[in-house]
C-alpha cells in the first residue's frame, strides 16, 4: 500500500475511497484525521493470508491508533491486541477484542494493571524484567490465578531504523538481555502463580529490511531450543511488530516475505506465532487533513502555514519523519517550493522544509499523508489547541469517530483550589 493508494486524485480532487476529501471538510472543520476502513481491512487480510499456513494470531499493536472504530474494525476480522497499559486493555475490550486474544507488553506494568489483566484472563504477559516477574507472581498468587508469561527478550540486534524507535539493542530499556534469559526463565518456573508459556521479541519500528528480523529470530530460535533443553515448555513465540511502510519511496518487504521469514526461522519449533503489527496496518490507511491559514513570504522562504500543527502530528518534529504533503485540490496549479509549518509557537513546528506542493492559497486543503499510525494517538493540546477529530470512511459513507472537544471541556479539567 502506498501513501496514496486509498486517497487517489480524480479530476485533480483527492478522494478517500468514494468520497471527495473536500466534501468531508465541509462537514468537519479542519484539521481532522481521516481513515479508510477498506485500507485497514485489506491490510489486515493481507497479514491473515500471509500467515495462513502458520498457527498465527495477529495482535494489533493498539498504540499505533487506538480509536474505538479502528479497534472494532479489526476485532470483527478476528484480531487480537498487543497492549501496553490498562487504558489500552480497556479500549481493546470495549471494542470487542476478547481477553484471550490480548498480549500485554510494556516496561512498567503496575500492580493495579497486572491485577486488572489477570482478572480478565488475558492470553499472555510479555514480561520485561525480573522485578516485574516477581510482582506478577505476587499479584497472581493473591488472586489465586496463574499468569501465562513470556519474557520479552532483548536480542541485542540493530534494527537499522531511527534511534528513537529502535528497541532491541542492549543499550535500550526494553526486555531481558538474551544473555540472562535462561536464569530469568529458571526463576519464573520456580515462582507460584506463573506459567512459562512463550518467548517474545520486538526489536523496533519502521524496519525497511528483513535482515534485522532474521538475525533476531535466529537468536530467538536458538534460545527456545536451550529453554526446552532446560525443561521449559515453550509453546508460543511472539515475534513483535515493526514492519515498515512507504512514506516516500522506501521499498518495504511485503507481508508474505515477512511471513515466510518467520516460518523459515521459527516454523520448526511448532509454536503458536503471535505477530504485533501496528504501523503496517494503519499507517497508510490515514491522512491528516488541514487548511492553509496563510501563505507568508519570508526573506528566504515561502511558508505554507497550516491549521494543523506539531501538537496534531508530532512525527516530523520528533523523528525528522518524512510525510508526503499533497494539495487536496490540485487544480491547474504549478508546483511551488514551500516550508510547510503549523501554527504552534515552536520552530520545530515544521512538517517539511523546501517541499514542492501545488501552489496553494489561504483556505485550500492540504493532506499530510501516511498519518494513520502514531498520528492522533501522539497528539496533544499544546498551545490549548483542540485535539483533532477523527473520521472514518467506508465506500461512500463517512462517520466522525472521535469528536472535537469544546473549549469548555478542555478548561473545566483544570481546578482552581479553594484557597486561591
Ligand atoms: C512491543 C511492541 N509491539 C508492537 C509494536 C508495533 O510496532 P509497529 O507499529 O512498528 O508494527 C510496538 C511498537 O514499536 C511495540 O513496542
Ligand atoms: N511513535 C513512533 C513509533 C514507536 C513505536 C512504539 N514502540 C513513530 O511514530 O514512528
Amino acid at each position: 500500500m502506498t501513501p496514496v493508494s486509498y486517497f487517489p486524485h480524480k479530476n485533480n480532487e483527492m478522494y478517500v475511497e468514494d468520497i471527495a476529501v473536500s466534501d468531508i471538510a465541509q462537514h468537519v472543520q479542519t484539521p481532522f484525521y481521516c481513515y479508510s476502513s477498506t485500507a485497514i481491512e485489506t491490510s489486515f487480510q493481507e497479514y491473515q493470508n500471509a500467515f495462513i499456513s502458520q498457527d498465527a494470531l495477529i495482535c494489533y499493536a493498539v498504540k499505533a491508533n487506538s480509536n474505538q472504530a479502528v479497534l472494532a474494525t479489526l476485532a470483527k476480522l478476528g484480531s487480537g491486541a498487543d497492549v501496553v497499559s490498562m487504558g489500552e486493555i480497556r479500549r481493546a475490550i470495549t471494542a470487542g477484542i476478547k481477553a484471550d486474544k490480548i498480549v500485554y507488553s510494556g516496561v512498567a506494568k503496575t500492580q493495579e494493571e497486572i491485577h486488572y489483566a489477570l482478572s480478565l484472563g488475558i492470553f499472555q504477559f510479555n514480561v520485561e524484567s525480573e522485578p516485574e516477574l516477581e510482582l506478577i507472581s505476587k499479584v497472581a498468587t493473591s488472586l489465586n490465578k496463574t499468569a501465562s508469561i513470556a519474557f520479552r527478550i532483548n536480542p541485542d540486534v540493530c534494527a537499522q531504523t531511527h534511534a528513537k524507535i529502535s528497541t532491541g539493542k542492549a543499550e535500550n530499556k526494553f526486555g531481558v538481555p538474551i544473555s540472562k534469559a535462561r536464569i530469568a526463565y529458571k526463576r519464573a518456573a520456580s515462582l507460584p502463580g506463573i506459567k512459562v508459556q512463550g518467548v517474545d521479541v520486538h526489536i523496533g519500528s519502521q524496519l525497511t529490511s528483513l535482515a534485522p528480523f532474521e538475525e533476531a529470530y535466529q537468536r530467538i530460535a536458538e534460545l527456545v531450543d536451550e529453554l526446552r533443553a532446560d525443561g521449559h515448555e515453550i509453546s508460543v513465540v511472539d515475534v513483535g511488530g515493526g514492519l515498515g511502510i512507504t512514506y516516500l519511496d522506501e521499498v518495504i518487504p511485503n507481508k508474505q516475505s515477512y511471513a515466510d521469514l518467520v516460518k523459515a526461522q521459527l516454523g520448526h519449533l511448532n509454536c503458536k506465532i503471535i505477530i504485533e503489527p501496528g504501523r503496517s496496518l494503519l499507517g497508510n490507511a490515514g491522512i491528516l487533513v488541514s487548511s492553509v491559514v496563510f501563505v507568508k513570504n519570508g526573506e528566504e522562504r515561502q511558508f505554507l502555514i497550516l491549521d494543523a500543527g506539531m501538537n496534531d502530528l508530532i512525527r516530523p518534529s520528533m523523528y525528522e519523519a518524512y510525510h508526503q504533503i499533497i494539495a487536496v485540490n490540485k487544480g491547474a496549479n504549478e508546483l511551488k517550493t514551500y516550508d510547510v509549518v503549523g501554527p504552534v509557537c515552536e520552530t520545530g513546528d515544521t512538517f517539511a522544509k523546501a517541499r514542492q506542493v501545488h501552489e496553494s492559497d489561504a483556505g485550500d486543503l492540504i493532506a499530510i499523508m501516511s498519518s494513520g499510525a502514531y498520528g492522533s494517538v501522539m497528539s496533544s493540546s499544546y498551545n490549548t489547541r483542540m485535539l483533532a477529530p477523527e473520521v472514518m470512511v467506508k465506500g461512500n459513507e463517512f462517520a466522525i469517530v472521535k469528536k472535537r472537544p469544546s473549549y469548555e471541556e478542555i478548561i473545566k479539567q483544570d481546578i482552581i483550589p479553594s484557597w486561591l
